[in-house]
């Protein structure tokens, strides 16, 4: 019998299966799925693979190795993971052991060491220092921990000698953790019994026993019973030694605990529209037919509510459940809500979890243990089977797209899954991405609507502050004097206050402190970038550049310079202007701690702070019923993005962020600053009114061309040396536009927005298409080259609908 094995070879990647050899004792046991150690290539380095093939026979089967070893005794992936990621790979230009990694806990990923094995013991006489290094070892680790380089010269010696050999070693770190759990072996009586017999002395004793004699007869964790009944190891060891009880070791779950615990609650009864959602949804659970609906629902109309209920309808259909939310922010408070319905039958998987956690988790799900997975992006692939529903709540949000190879959308994954088992895929938000809303549009999707809050509570009330008017008279440019009145007085009336500082934007570009103009490219419709180095600006789609101007175009203004300031920053001038008000500050520096994010956002709903202030990630999912004020410090640096997506992403952070304001009984105000208060996208952000930005923004995309009316694929080329990476790119650019369709459009090569990261000089080229067989196969044709392209040093990253431009 013959195994079909992808590989985990960086250097070689090939979507094409191995063929290897199984050993008789293995042929029992060796399944689809499972992980293998391999040896590959002429050193038969020893690799790790994945089995996703067994057939009888095999051509050319003098020359095949043999697998070396199984990792685990069961698949690590079922039949539909394996077709999902041939789908995957292919689809997303990626190699197959990327997807195939990507798709397990982290710690699943082998890592791979050298040893130095000794051949000869007898021959070392001559050689003392390296007889001390083996120090009667036949085996030792080779890495610079162990091994100065002081001895390599001797070591290569030996090793031409055949004294010794280099060895290759694949680590499985995937360690499963193993508790000591006790059982009583005896009756009530008997420990009674012995109690009595007990001298009085015997403090320790008698406080096992009468742990004993209460304790029900199934195997508890050994440190429980230490530190609930003050006792010790020693006590314990006598009594197992007198025959009292038994000890073992039993496998336990590391299972991610919030900070503090979850109380149960009860679905609440759903108003008209949740009921119309909800009924639509749940007839298709009920039979297995598939379907997308799209809830575009505003923000606080108890789009989690409905989500809720329709997990329960899934599982009482006897299905599982799949709800994925965006990045770990929101992660805690969402969780909560989860579990307070569905308790202990919940799975969360987020990057903020520890290694041995998400493995952990992920063996539940795969066990079936759970039926409700939560999690960001990556659990979109959690080993659920008999899916029923799957979730994407804020599904416009960036973060579901893989910025990383394999460059997947989770939303992709979802439809994939959903066609799988015949399930429902419910997408929600309050201003989903336009490819979806367009979708709906079509009836591709069925659209759903919840268009009033859930609560008694309205829409806040927004007002613009216009920038370019307030530093004229008064010297702060972070509070305009209106954002400082409000916030004044809800801190008088005990009222909390949310403040955003719209950090995503892109420091290089300019802006006019007059009128708000942002230079912008002639043939593309994005901000320009500045370029010191050249005194230019320059366009990352399309390569138009031009001088940076000393004066504003359109207003002649001399105030026309780069942007951006820190939450640091405004935490100092905060403390200035209000020195009584407790502020937390929110951002990447100050929620690296594990559980941070949700010590601080339970602090602020316990009122222990009255400004929550923080960048992009305070703006989603916040259910916090005294926040009455949204201060939006700087509405338009997202706009200023080099990217076709700049004004959906305002319209988006701004609707999202605002939606955090009155969302109980009292009313929300929002106060949001901005150099452009005509632009389109916050104008309509205002009454957040997507429908109208909906219909505004497509007729944009038509005019330039761009998503939903074509398809983009981006790809970048990154070399040392910045003529190398020009040169790539111009010569992959000529090839495609021979082989691409007459209304295929191809901007660039240009230089990428970051230019250079991490010394590499980065170029890209963007394709906007429609229907276009030739540039799919040119495109599996040039991830293929790429490898080969590796060793003369140039990386080349294939990138289907982009979302990211830097
Ligand atoms: N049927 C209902 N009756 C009463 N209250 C409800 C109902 N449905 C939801 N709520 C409450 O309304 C509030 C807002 O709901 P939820 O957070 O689910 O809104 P959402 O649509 O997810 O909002 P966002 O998009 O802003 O995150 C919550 O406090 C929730 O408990
Ligand atoms: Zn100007
Ligand atoms: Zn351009």
């Amino acid at each position: 019998m013959y195994a079909q094995v992808i590989v985990d070879v960086p250097t070689m990647q090939t979507n094409r299966p191995y063929t290897y050899r199984i050993p008789a004792p293995m042929l029992e046991i060796l399944r689809r799925g499972m992980r293998v150690v391999v040896p590959f290539g002429k050193g038969n380095r020893l690799v790790q693979g994945f089995v996703v093939g067994i057939k009888e026979d095999a051509q050319q089967t003098e020359q095949l190795k043999e697998i070396m070893q199984v990792v685990e005794m069961t698949p690590v992936l079922n039949d539909e993971l394996l077709q999902l990621a041939s789908w995957l790979a292919e689809y997303n230009f990626a190699f197959q052991i990327s997807v195939l990694q990507t798709m397990l806990p982290n710690v699943m990923r082998a890592k791979y060491g050298k040893v130095l094995r000794l051949l000869a013991p007898d021959q070392l006489s001559d050689w003392p220092q390296i007889a001390l290094l083996f120090a009667d070892r036949g085996e030792i680790p080779f890495d610079s921990d162990n091994v100065d380089s002081e001895l390599l010269p001797q070591l290569l010696k030996l090793q031409k000698k055949h004294i010794i050999e280099i060895g290759y070693l694949v680590k499985n770190r995937a360690k499963v953790k193993m508790v000591n759990v006790l059982k009583p072996t005896k009756d009530a009586d008997f420990y009674k019994n012995q109690l009595e017999r007990l001298r009085p002395s015997a403090v320790k004793q008698s406080r096992m026993l009468t742990f004993l004699l209460q304790a029900p007869k199934k195997f508890v964790p050994v440190k429980d019973v230490i530190n609930r009944h003050h006792l010790d190891y020693a006590v314990i060891k006598q009594a197992e030694n007198k025959g009292w009880l038994v000890q073992r070791q039993m496998e336990s779950y590391r299972i991610p605990k919030l900070q503090t615990p979850v109380q149960p609650s009860q679905p609440l009864p759903l108003n008209d529209e949740q009921k119309q959602a909800y009924t639509a949804i749940i007839a298709n659970i009920v039979q297995p037919k598939t379907q997308t609906f799209l809830l575009e629902g505003v923000t606080g109309s108890g789009k989690t509510e409905v989500y809720l209920q329709s997990i329960a309808k899934a599982l009482a259909a006897g299905k599982t459940a799949l709800m994925l939310v965006p990045e770990i922010t929101l992660t805690p408070q969402m969780v909560r809500r989860v579990k307070s319905r569905f308790g202990d039958d919940v799975a969360v998987m987020h990057s903020g979890l520890s290694d041995g956690e998400r493995y952990d988790e992920w063996r539940r799900v795969q066990r079936g243990e759970v039926h409700v997975v939560v999690g960001a992006r990556s659990a979109i692939f959690a080993p659920l089977t008999n899916i029923g529903l799957i979730i994407i709540d804020e599904e416009h949000e960036a973060s579901y797209k893989q910025d990383d190879n394999p460059r997947y959308h989770a939303r992709d994954v979802a439809q994939w899954r959903v066609e799988y088992y015949g399930a429902t895929l419910l997408l929600g938000s309050a201003t989903p991405s336009l490819e979806s809303r367009a979708r709906a549009q079509k009836g591709v999707y069925q659209l759903l609507s919840l268009t009033k809050r859930a609560t008694q509570s309205v829409l806040p009330t927004t007002e613009i502050v216009d920038m370019r008017e307030s530093i004229k008279y008064n010297n702060d440019d972070v509070f305009s004097p209106q954002l400082l009145d409000s916030m004044q007085e809800k801190l008088d009336q005990q009222e909390q206050i949310v403040l955003m500082l719209n950090r995503r934007g892109y420091a290089n570009f300019i802006i006019c402190r007059d009128c708000g103009y942002t230079p912008r490219c002639v043939n593309c419709d994005v901000a320009l970038t500045v370029h010191k180095d050249v005194g230019r600006l320059i366009c990352h789609y399309c390569g138009y550049n031009e001088l940076i101007p000393h004066q504003c175009k359109i207003c002649g203004s001399k105030r026309i310079r780069q942007f951006g300031t820190g939450t640091q920053k405004v935490v100092e001038h905060l403390k200035e202007v209000l020195p009584q008000a407790r502020v937390l500050r929110m951002d990447v520096d100050t929620t690296r701690k594990k559980g941070a994010v949700d010590k601080m956002l339970t602090a602020f709903g316990n009122q222990e702070a009255d400004i929550l202030l923080g960048t992009q990630m305070i703006a989603k999912g916040l259910d916090f019923p005294n926040v009455t004020l949204v201060g939006i410090l700087n509405a338009d640096t997202t706009l200023t993005l080099p990217d076709f997506r700049a004004s959906e992403r305002t319209f988006q952070l701004l609707t999202q962020v605002s939606g955090r304001a009155g969302r109980a009984q009292k009313p929300g105000n929002v106060i949001l600053q901005t150099f452009n208060p005509e632009h389109y996208a916050i104008q309509l952000a205002k009454n957040q009114d997507y429908e109208g930005f909906y219909h505004q923004e497509m007729a944009l995309r038509h005019a330039w061309h761009y998503t939903p009316y074509y398809f983009t694929v981006q790809i970048k080329f990154a070399h040392e040396q910045v003529d190398q990476a020009a040169k790539f790119a111009f010569e992959t650019t000529n090839w495609l536009k021979n082989i691409v369709e007459k209304d295929t459009i191809m901007l660039g090569p240009a230089p990428s927005t970051i230019s250079r990261i991490k010394n590499k000089y980065y170029y890209r080229v963007v394709i906007k298409y429609r229907f276009d067989q030739h540039l799919m196969q040119a495109l599996t044709e040039l991830m293929h080259k790429g490898q080969q392209l590796q060793r003369q040093g140039v990386t080349i990253m294939i990138d289907r609908e982009p979302t990211n431009f830097i």
